[in-house]
């Protein structure tokens, strides 16, 4: 029960001081909490949130009891159920949404992912296969890998049904008291705005405008009438000007951007039906913050929407008023001084005691608030949505120069529920306050996929650092989470140590070392369920990047929310009027481009961001979280080796890339000098084969002409050749008739050129080489003389004497 009641307790807010003044927001303890809900036996306390149990999110195990945790626990038994037995945590969610491919534009249309089940992924290196070894000795990371998430989402999900299962369960958590927190993590280009925005098809809104559905839907006839609002993070305070009017406040306040866009504010046809049942004895109140962190720097995206519920901000100059030439008319061509349109950075800072739980002394469990930061009330969808894209408007005109195609800030939307207890409407103590957040991350590339230089690469690595930052904040905590686990089973065999002496050991948790995860802890070590949305694009390039991606999923589901956090370190204050450097503000020109109806028009601004206020505010005499220079040089030592490490890892791509050049070209160099000594090789055979068979040809001839001697070879030949030489010279010596003994020999070579000629199918003399023809010339001849001899020989004296005188 304890626990319950505790949970009640840190779901809610409420104020001590009476009604009609301004009080000093407090928390009451939850002694007090657990009491007041007895004595007035309403259902004021949400309703408790259960606990997962195994690793894997599965709703199926149930928080084992008390008393089942008594025994000591096995080593083998899970971190979450070890981690169960000391608080009611519970895992962060992690879906994976795989992107669809786009059409022909996309640069591969097979995809790098499979889902092999609803909740297990294989991600194959598409270059593992087809590329060389180089690659995968580069790559650090494996070819083949498999993920396991809470659900996958297949690229045929549709936004509705994506929408139920992911955030529904936490627009019912905030609207019974409970804060959550939600964020797309993904590299450019995977999906991350289209599933937190939507596109713009029927059908194919976000998460953001169906929670503000799904809301008003549920909170029709329960309204709250305004006239307390909410302040920093969890405090509340009595609204100067009761804010019951269902008019914008914008539209009561003159001219404002609202006004100017109002033609530009397309109708939203793409509304959630789905209506979620409530205790209909609360009334409920919807106030709406749209925040920005670029370039380690905190941005409010209302700034310059007028508000009569907020207090003048005196620290904030916040964008002038924009008149018509701001973004409806293009600017005259005469106008050198383009408008000037100035915002200011805005502080992080820790809530005060009074706004959190009075009994907790430990102030690492408080989380820290954007100290200024707007948070407008709405009445209905239509106008938080309108909202909204103003301040979406914002973010692209501050934006354009460093981003015209992709978001390179991390974008925060709080939604805030106040909600009382109808009874209960002039006491401030019972009014509860619960946050839903809602984060599109920058893309999460690192900067050798980039190109970047210059502004891009701060900016590159502004937000590579706050997203490391992030990573480093979860390892943390796991890290802490186990030791504590580790502790309460008793360690190696020793004896259950005292969980204040564990905690004590714990290692701090480098929240501080990013704008984002200052604004975010209070999720971390406050009370809150916090769900990741992963966004893939398996058709991208990027599967280095992607694996990272996978790897921080992996690593932020085994972080368990509301976890135990080391208490930091305090440092000496800061001397009075020892004051920061004053950085000078950043001043550019943005061309930005609206469209008016069918109408685009570009208009010429000038973009001033100033640094935030240095000095304390007045909002809260509190100092700062304490620093520890230590920590601080760590992390300035990690980016400086990740910088390192990047360089290196190019320079060795590069040397590479050199050597492999360097090592083709060589070959090529050796390929080619083979070629052209086998080239003369083979001409040499040529002419020694043709001067061969030239003097074959020419000993031949002779020897047909006149055969001398019985020694005199009829024609030069190999051993064949030689054989029947001195077979036919022993013929011809022992027959008088040398006509008789020359003609087999003849017969023979006739019919070996004439099938040398046939087999190199060259009998048409067109088709004959030269030499060749040359050949078959002499031959004929030799036919000829050979003939004519014949004929000669027909009146040659017959005795064998004059024969042979003249065959001779
Ligand atoms: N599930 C989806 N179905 C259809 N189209 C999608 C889907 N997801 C993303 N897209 C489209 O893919 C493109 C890139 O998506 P989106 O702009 O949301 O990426 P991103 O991750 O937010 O990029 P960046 O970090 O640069 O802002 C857009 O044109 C978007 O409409």
């Amino acid at each position: 029960m304890a626990s319950k009641a505790k949970t009640a307790t840190r779901a809610s807010t409420r104020t001590k001081t009476p009604t009609g003044t301004v009080p000093a927001a407090t928390r009451v303890t939850r002694a007090t909490t657990a009491s007041k809900m007895k004595s007035t036996d309403v259902p004021t306390k949400p309703a408790p949130r259960k606990a997962l149990v195994n690793r894997d999110n599965s709703p199926d195990l149930k928080p084992a009891s008390k008393s089942s945790q008594k025994p000591p626990l096995a080593k083998t038994a899970s971190l979450a159920t070890i981690v169960d037995d000391d608080d009611e945590r519970e895992p962060i969610k992690a879906f994976l949404r795989i992107r669809p491919h786009l059409g022909e534009d996309e640069p591969s249309a097979t995809p790098y992912l499979d889902p092999i089940s609803d909740t297990t992924v294989r991600m194959q290196d598409p270059s593992s296969s087809s590329q060389s070894q180089a690659y995968s000795r580069m790559s650090t990371v494996n070819p083949s890998s498999l993920y396991t998430f809470s659900h996958i989402f297949p690229p045929s999900t549709q936004q509705p049904q994506f929408f139920q299962k992911t955030t529904l369960p936490l627009v019912k958590d905030v609207l019974e008291g409970q804060s959550a927190l939600l964020f797309a993590y993904g590299v450019t280009n995977s999906g991350k705005t289209y599933t937190i925005q939507g596109g713009n098809n029927e059908g194919s809104a976000g998460i953001l405008p169906r929670t503000l559905d799904v809301i008003f839907n549920s909170i029709e006839g329960l309204h709250g009438d305004g006239r307390y609002r909410p302040v920093r993070l969890q405090g509340i305070e009595l609204a100067t000007e009761p804010a019951s009017s269902p008019n914008t406040p914008a539209r009561r306040a003159g001219p404002s951007l609202a006004d100017i866009l109002e033609d530009q504010m397309t109708d939203d046809i793409d509304i959630d039906p789905t209506t979620l049942t409530l205790d209909r004895n609360y009334e409920y109140t919807i106030w709406l913050s749209y925040s920005e962190v670029y370039n380690e720097k905190v941005y409010d995206l209302f700034a310059s929407v007028d508000d009569p519920t907020s207090e003048p901000q005196p620290t904030m100059s916040g964008i002038p008023r924009p008149t018509s030439s701001f973004l409806n008319l293009p600017l005259p061509s005469s106008q050198s001084h383009p408008l000037l349109l100035t915002r200011k950075a805005l502080p992080v800072k820790p809530c005060p005691p009074s706004d959190t739980d009075s009994s907790s002394s430990d102030m690492s469990s408080t989380g820290k608030y954007i100290a200024g930061l707007r948070q407008i009330r709405v009445h209905n969808a239509a106008e938080a949505k309108t909202l909204l894209k103003l301040g979406q408007l914002h973010r692209r005109v501050f934006g354009t120069v460093a981003n015209s195609q992709s978001s390179r800030s991390h974008a925060l939307v709080t939604i805030k529920v106040l909600r009382v207890h109808r009874g209960e409407r002039n006491d401030p103590t019972s009014i509860q306050t619960s946050r839903l957040t809602l984060v599109d991350l920058a893309g999460s590339e690192r900067t050798k996929h980039t190109h970047t230089s210059g502004e891009r690469l701060r900016e590159a690595g502004n937000i590579n650092k706050s997203l490391m930052v992030l990573g480093q904040c979860m390892e943390t905590m796991r890290a802490n989470q186990r030791a504590v686990a580790r502790s309460l089973a008793g360690g190696l065999g020793s004896q259950r140590m005292d969980t204040r002496d564990v905690k004590k050991g714990l290692a701090v948790v480098p929240f501080r070392h990013s704008k984002l995860t200052e604004v975010l802890m209070d999720y971390f070590v406050g009370e809150g369920r916090a769900v990741m949305i992963v966004n893939v694009n398996p058709y991208d390039t990027g599967y280095d990047e992607n694996s990272h991606v996978m790897k921080f999923a992996a690593l932020a589901r085994e972080v368990c929310t509301t976890a135990p956090t080391a208490v930091p370190r305090a440092l000496p204050k800061a001397k009075p009027g020892q004051k920061k450097s004053i950085v000078e503000p950043q001043r550019r020109t943005v061309s930005i481009s609206l469209k008016n109806g069918k109408k685009t028009k570009e208009t010429l601004l000038e973009v001033l961001e100033e640094d935030e206020d240095q000095e304390g505010d007045t909002d809260v005499e509190l100092e700062d979280e304490p620093i520890n220079p230590l920590v601080d040089a760590l992390f300035d030592e990690i980016e400086q080796l990740r910088i390192q490490l990047f360089e290196s890892e190019m320079r060795s791509a590069i040397i590479e890339a050199e050597i492999r050049e360097e090592v083709m070209s060589e070959m090529e160099e050796r390929m080619r000098m083979m070629e052209a000594r086998h080239a003369k090789l083979l001409l040499r055979e040529v002419e020694r084969n043709e001067m061969k068979m030239d003097a074959k040809i020419d000993m031949l001839q002779k020897s047909a002409m006149k055969p001398k001697g019985t020694s005199r070879r009829v024609y030069e030949s190999e051993t064949e050749e030689e054989e029947i030489d001195i077979s036919l010279t022993m013929r011809w010596m022992s027959t008088p008739n040398l006509k008789q003994a020359v003609r087999p020999l003849r017969l023979r070579q006739k019919e070996k050129v004439y099938r040398r000629q046939q087999s190199s199918n060259l009998s048409h003399p067109a088709l004959m080489s030269t030499k060749t023809r040359s050949v078959r010339t002499r031959m004929n001849q030799c036919e000829t003389m050979s003939m004519s001899r014949r004929s000669r020989n027909v009146h040659q004296p017959r005795t064998s004497r004059q024969r042979i005188h003249r065959s001779f």
